[in-house]
């Protein structure tokens, strides 16, 4: 049995982890955490982190006490440097609080890039984390809707970059500019999106604490992580019963299964694909032949076989990258968002135009 820690930093990381919790409960009403079991094999623990008091009240399949505050106003307003302070003189509170949950063989950090507490904590509780403990860690990393505003780019595109640094043994990348093609308002966006994060994790959880036919287990999936650029993204698929399975192979690896826009035939390095269903849909020859083309163009692909009584098929990949069009596309942005952010500065210090304004009534009294 794996022990596995879960945190969610910020208003994202939190509401994901929710969602993990939410399926992990089996989706029941408010009341299920109280009841009902969970469904992890694996000893998971879950802690939620945020400034804003809102955002933790928010949570309902996260047990009050996984969800810790660290006051701060309502939140750090996306600014990374507050954040950074705040993590800082917090940070023996937050061990602690991990230390309490025991040993683990695996950590998850999800936060997304763009905000200011969870972008701002990853980074330092990774590092934290890597420095106590040697259990490996990967962040679940999710990248801002383009038009969101330059603040939120140049945070996206710093967090990142001191996500690699911290130490971290992967990032795992989820795009909502990507994923917007599931439609719909922003909030039912960010439900699916966020529901969408927690199925790959508790397949993957699952898969990683399961017995299987074919193996792949944490070792394969370190090996995994390890491959590339350090960057990597998960795509999944649930067939129906008339879905031959090399389909839902191919529909895991494609845009419609991934989190993240990436070509996997140009742009993968390593791979693990994981097949779980009942043996009648499982036909070895036709996965070992689906797995072979696309180690063809990625290099290495660890498969694994859960086989379940029952259960209609269903695909999970992961995939690291050698390259990411899409991440140089997204820095290019934050780029122009940064110089954008500073020229304004400068206008402001330069003209100090409000200021002048005012010191027109300098010395002056209002006459009545
Ligand atoms: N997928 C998804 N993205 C979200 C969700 N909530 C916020 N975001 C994205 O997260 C970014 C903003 O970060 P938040 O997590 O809200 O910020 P925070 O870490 O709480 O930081 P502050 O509020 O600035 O203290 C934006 O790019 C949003 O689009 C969500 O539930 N799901």
């Amino acid at each position: 049995m794996l022990n596995i820690l879960i945190v969610g930093n910020g208003q994202c990381g939190n509401r994901i982890l929710d969602a993990i919790n939410k399926e992990a409960f089996g989706g029941k009403g408010k009341l299920a955490k109280f009841y009902s079991q969970q469904k992890y094999k694996s000893n998971v623990e879950t802690i939620a982190i945020n400034t804003a008091m809102n955002d933790l009240k928010e949570m309902r399949f996260t047990k009050a006490k996984d969800r810790i505050h660290i006051p701060h106003l309502h939140g750090v307003g996306a600014n990374r440097n507050v954040g950074k302070h705040v993590f800082e003189d917090n940070k023996a509170n937050i061990m602690r609080q991990v230390e309490e949950r025991g040993n683990f063989d695996i950590g998850f950090v999800i936060t997304s890039a763009s905000g200011g507490t969870g972008s701002s904590f990853t980074p330092p509780l990774i590092e934290e984390l890597k420095r106590n403990y040697d259990f490996p860690i990967y962040a679940i990393v999710v990248l801002p809707f383009r038009e969101e505003g330059t603040l939120y780019l140049q945070n996206a595109a710093f967090c990142l970059k001191d996500i690699r640094e911290s130490g971290v043994d992967g990032i795992i990348l989820a795009d909502n500019q990507f994923l917007k093609q599931m439609g719909g308002d922003v909030q039912s966006a960010y439900n699916t999106i966020n529901d969408m994060i927690a199925k790959r994790i508790l397949f993957l959880i699952d898969a990683l604490d399961s017995e299987m036919m074919m193996v792949t287990d944490l070792g394969d999936f370190k090996t995994v992580m390890s491959g590339g650029a350090g960057v990597a993204t998960i795509g999944f698929y649930e067939a129906d019963k008339g879905t031959p399975i090399k389909s839902a192979i191919q529909k895991a690896v494609s845009p419609s299964g991934l989190l993240f826009s990436t070509d996997v035939y140009k742009e993968g390095s390593r791979a693990m694909v994981i097949i779980k269903g009942d043996k009648s849909y499982l036909s070895i020859d036709e996965i070992s032949t689906e797995v072979e083309k696309l180690s063809s163009s990625v290099g290495h692909v660890f498969k694994g076989i859960i086989v379940r009584k029952g259960e209609t098929p269903q695909v999970l990949a992961v995939l690291t990258l050698e390259v990411a069009e899409e991440l140089e596309n997204l820095y290019s942005v934050a780029v122009d968002a940064i110089h954008q952010e500073r020229e304004k500065k400068a206008r402001v210090e330069e003209q100090k135009g409000i200021d002048k304004a005012f010191s027109q009534i300098e010395g002056l009294e209002p006459g009545y």
